[in-house]
């Protein structure tokens, strides 16, 4: 009888994850992903709202996301736990690992460490709302909140898009001092959120809090807000004004009136969903004041990517070592195949199968 279980999950960690995943690579995968969940079929993709386990003792609490796409032959789940940190902490708010299993076996074929897909697929599906429902020709955005979210965001949204200035505001200045020294570019740092939201055409919201930080006062209209803390029903990053002010639009409907504090306790009605618009049966309004409400789904393509591309290296290198034991011509092809790439692998993505 076939020993499933003889091969160990290979363990792609921090350093292989950061290597690997790129924005490039998941902005169109992610887009596909939240238009495949949005269409309801089982065959493409089922993600439940995650289930939760409050971790008391540790003002914490642990999310289980599993995700199965069987046309894909791809089943995952990412194991999320995330706390609320009295303020001054140094832990992280969030850490998450990831795994990927076989759908026909049901055994465990990688443990991924999920920090850096958590903050660059969060980042990503923020961008894509800002995408599809951001004012054309938008000049400023405005992040509030500088822990990992914050730069993660950064990151992408300065990738993706032309913004002439960058404001940042953080409750305390030492955060503020820290993003502008990991940031790539020029950073306004801003004395309070409402100097650094009003005017601004993107606004980011990136905190722990569990009470609003963000004003619909402040917020210009037409503004596009993408908010991302406030993952629990009794949390809330946004008032009251600017929820009921906004078209809410979300990653997953049942999630926001499941978990989000923002859109339950306003009782603000979730207009569509990202793959709505996506999928071209809800309209994006960029005309108007739109939020868009994260709570973090979608993972699937990202481990997919990465496995893969994991394979895809461990296949290129070992095929170069093959070479290297033939001849001189060969091997030389080979090096220099290896620099025009800068070593780094061409991106495969259906090689989940290969076992190495
Ligand atoms: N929607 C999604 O998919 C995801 C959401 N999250 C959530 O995003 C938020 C940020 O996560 P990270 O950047 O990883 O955390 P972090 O710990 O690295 O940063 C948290 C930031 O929030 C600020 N903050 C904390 N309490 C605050 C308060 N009362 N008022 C104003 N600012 C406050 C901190 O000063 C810091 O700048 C967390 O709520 C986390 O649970 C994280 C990952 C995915
Ligand atoms: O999807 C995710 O990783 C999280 N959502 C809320 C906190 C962490």
């Amino acid at each position: 009888m076939l020993d499933i279980m003889a091969a160990p999950p290979v363990v792609i960690w921090k350093q292989e994850v950061q290597r690997l995943l790129h924005c490039r690579d998941l902005v169109p995968r992610l887009e596909e992903a939240l238009g495949k969940f949005s269409r309801r079929d089982s065959a493409e993709v089922i993600q439940p709202v995650r289930s939760i386990l409050p971790l008391q003792k540790h003002h914490g609490f642990l999310g289980l996301m599993p995700t199965y796409m069987e046309n894909d032959g791809v089943l995952s789940t990412k194991l999320v736990c995330f706390y609320n940190r009295e303020a001054g902490s140094t832990l992280p708010a969030a850490t998450a690992t990831v795994m990927l299993l076989d759908p026909e076996f049901g055994n465990v074929k990688a443990v991924i460490d999920g920090e850096d897909i958590t903050k660059m697929r969060t980042a990503v599906v923020s961008a894509i709302s800002a995408k599809l429902l951001m004012c054309p020709g938008a000049d400023v955005l405005a992040i509030l909140g500088t822990g990992k979210q914050a730069i993660a965001h950064y990151n992408v949204f300065t990738e993706m898009f032309q913004f002439k200035e960058v404001r940042v505001w953080s409750r305390t200045r030492q955060g503020v001092e820290r993003f502008c020294r990991s940031a790539s570019g020029p950073v306004t740092a801003c004395v309070s959120a409402e100097e650094a939201v009003r005017g601004a055409d993107a606004i980011v919201t990136v905190t722990s809090s569990t009470e609003p930080v963000l004003f619909g006062r402040w917020v210009k209209p037409g503004a596009h807000v993408a908010a991302v803390g406030a993952c629990r029903p009794n949390w809330r990053e946004l008032d009251e004004v600017l929820m009921k002010e906004a078209v809410v639009y979300s990653d997953s409907r049942d999630g926001a009136m499941t978990e989000s504090g923002d859109v339950i306790l306003s009782g603000a009605e979730v207009f569509a969903e990202l793959g709505d618009v996506i999928n071209g049966t809800k309209p994006a309004h960029r005309e108007k004041t739109t939020v868009f409400k994260s709570l973090g789904k979608y993972l699937t393509f990202a481990q997919f990517i990465l496995y893969g591309k994991y394979f895809s290296t461990i296949q290129y290198i070992k095929s170069c070592f093959v070479y290297l034991q033939q001849d001189w011509e060969l091997k030389m092809r080979c090096l220099l195949s290896w620099f025009s790439t800068n070593g780094k692998p061409k991106p495969v993505y259906h090689e989940v199968s290969c076992q190495s």
